[in-house]
C-alpha cells in the first residue's frame, strides 16, 4: 500500500469521533520518525522506555505497534537523494492521528527549508504546545527553579516562520522593493540594493484559534492566567494585532471583563469559579520577567518566532533543552516532538539526554488516555534523576553525579519503573 512504509502485522489505527475525541485500540499503530543527528540515539531509547512503561502499566493488555515513517536524511537514503519529506509520510501522519518524531536538520542560509515547519504547515498543526516543568534534583541556573511552571502555546503556522523570503539582490527582492517604493511610498529601506526581505503573515483566524486553545487549557487545568506575549509596540499590525485579537477573543468568547479599564481582563473559570486573568507582555520585557518573577506566569500564548525563543529560554530555567518536551497539534492530528534540535556534534555518540523525547512520548500517552503509563514515566524519571545517574548535561552541573550514556539513562529509567 505504501512505497517504503511497512504497516505492522498487528494493531489498529487510532480513530477520531465527530467530537474529536479519540478511539484508542489496545494495540494502536503509532508512526514515528527517527530524526536526524541525535535522533538515532534518542529515538530508540524513547521507544524502549515507552514500551516498558506500557508493559508495566497494563501487564501486556496494551501494546504500541510502532511503524517507522521517514523524513530528513533517512528519507533521502530510503526514497532517493532529493526526497526529504515523502508524501506518504504526510499521509500517514494525517491518517494515523497520533505520531512522534525526532529532530530534523535545517541548514542555515541556503539549502532546504525546514522539514519541521513543512510538517506543521502541511498538516496545519497550528498549536505548538511546550510545557515547562521542574523535576526535583535537576540542576538549574536559578535559585528556585521550581517556581517556573508554564505552558507555552506557540502559534505554529504563521509569522516570519512561514518562510516567505526573498534573497538580497534577487530579481524578486528587487521587484518587491520597487513596488514598496513606487506604490507604497516606502523610503526607509536603508540599503535597497543589498536587502533580503521576509514577509510576516499574522491573521485574525490564526491568532484566534491559537488563543482559544490556550484559554481553554487554562480553564481545563485550573490555571490562574494567560499571558499574550508579543512585540506589538514595534510590529503593530502583526504582533500588535495578535494582542488585540487575543483580548477581543477572551471578551467575546469567554466573557472576560476589563480590569481597571483594560487592557487586562478576567473571567471566572466555569469549572472552579476562580478568576483567570488575561494579560499581555512585550516580548523583551517578558524574557526578563520569566527569570525574575516566573510565578506570575502560567499559560503563555504567543507568535511563532517568539514561541521558539521563549520555549528554549524557559527550558533552560528548569534544566535545559535535554528535558523539554512538546507537541504539534491540530484539532485532530497530534505529532509529538522534543523542543531541541539534532545537536549534530553529539550525533551517533550515545551521549545526549533522551529526556525531551521521552517526555514528549509521555505527553503522547496522556493524549491517548494512557495515563497510568504516562505516570510511570514521570515517576521513573524523577527517581532516576534523584539517583544522580544522569547524562552529561545534568552531570556537568550536579554535585556527586555519575555521568551515564543516553541508552544507559533509558535503561535506568526502565529499571526504576
Ligand atoms: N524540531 C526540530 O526538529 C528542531 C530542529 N532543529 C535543527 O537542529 C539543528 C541543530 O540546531 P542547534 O541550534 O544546534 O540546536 P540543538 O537544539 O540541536 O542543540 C543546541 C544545544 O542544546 C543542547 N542539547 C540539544 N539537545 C540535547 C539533548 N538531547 N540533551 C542534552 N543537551 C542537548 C546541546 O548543548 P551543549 O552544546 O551545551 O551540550 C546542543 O549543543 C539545526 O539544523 C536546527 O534547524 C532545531 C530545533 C528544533
Ligand atoms: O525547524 C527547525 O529546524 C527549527 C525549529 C525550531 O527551532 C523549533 O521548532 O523550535
Ligand atoms: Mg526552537
Amino acid at each position: 500500500m505504501y512505497q517504503h512504509i511497512q504497516i505492522p502485522q498487528q494493531g489498529q489505527k487510532i480513530t477520531a469521533n465527530p467530537d474529536k475525541s479519540l478511539n484508542v485500540p489496545d494495540q494502536p499503530i503509532i508512526p514515528f520518525i527517527e530524526g536526524d543527528g541525535v535522533g538515532q540515539d534518542i529515538t530508540p531509547v524513547m521507544l524502549k522506555v515507552v514500551d516498558a512503561a506500557v508493559e508495566k502499566a497494563y501487564g501486556g493488555a496494551r501494546k504500541i505497534q510502532w511503524m517507522e515513517i521517514f523524513a530528513g536524511e533517512k528519507a533521502t537514503r530510503v526514497y532517493g537523494p532529493d526526497v526529504w519529506l515523502p508524501q506518504e509520510t504526510l499521509d500517514v501522519v494525517r491518517d494515523y492521528l497520533v505520531s512522534i518524531k525526532g529532530p530534523l536538520t535545517t541548514p542555515v542560509g541556503g539549502g532546504i527549508r525546514s522539514l519541521n515547519v513543512a510538517l506543521r504547515q502541511e498538516l496545519d498543526l497550528y498549536v505548538c504546545l511546550r510545557p515547562i516543568q521542574y523535576f526535583k534534583g535537576v540542576p538549574s541556573p536559578l535559585k528556585e527553579p521550581e517556581k517556573t511552571n508554564m505552558v507555552v502555546f506557540r502559534e505554529n503556522s504563521e509569522d516570519i516562520y512561514a518562510g516567505i523570503e526573498f534573497e538580497a539582490g534577487s530579481e524578486k527582492a528587487m521587484r518587491l522593493i520597487q513596488v514598496l517604493r513606487d506604490d507604497f511610498g516606502i523610503q526607509k529601506i536603508r540599503f535597497p540594493e543589498t536587502s533580503g526581505l521576509g514577509i510576516k503573515p499574522v491573521s485574525r483566524e490564526g491568532t484566534e484559534r491559537l488563543v482559544r486553545k490556550a484559554i481553554q487549557y487554562a480553564i481545563d487545568n485550573d490555571k490562574p492566567n494567560v499571558t499574550i506575549v508579543h512585540k506589538g509596540n514595534i510590529m503593530k499590525f502583526t504582533e500588535g494585532s495578535f494582542r488585540d485579537w487575543a483580548y477581543n477573543l477572551a471578551m467575546a468568547e469567554f466573557g472576560a471583563e476589563l480590569i481597571d479599564g483594560g487592557p487586562w481582563c478576567k473571567f471566572k473559570n466555569p469549572n472552579t469559579g476562580r478568576y483567570i486573568i488575561i494579560k499581555d507582555s512585550i516580548a523583551d520585557a517578558f524574557l526578563q520577567q520569566i527569570l525574575l518573577r516566573p510565578m506570575e506566569y502560567s499559560v503563555i500564548a504567543t507568535l511563532n518566532l517568539n514561541g521558539d525563543y521563549i520555549s528554549d529560554a524557559l527550558a533552560a530555567q528548569v534544566g535545559g533543552i535535554g528535558i523539554a518536551p512538546g507537541a504539534n497539534l491540530s484539532d485532530t492530528v497530534a505529532m509529538f516532538e522534543a523542543t531541541h534540535g539534532t545537536a549534530p556534534k553529539y550525533a551517533g555518540k550515545d551521549y545526549v539526554n533522551p529526556g525531551s523525547e521521552i517526555l514528549s512520548a509521555e505527553m503522547m500517552l496522556r493524549h491517548m488516555g494512557w495515563k497510568e503509563a504516562a505516570d510511570l514515566i514521570i515517576r521513573s524519571l524523577e527517581k532516576s534523576i534523584a539517583s544522580k545517574k544522569v547524562t552529561y548535561d545534568f552531570a556537568r552541573l550536579m554535585d556527586g553525579a555519575q555521568q551515564v550514556s543516553c541508552s544507559r539513562f533509558g535503561q535506568i529509567m526502565i529499571d526504576n519503573m
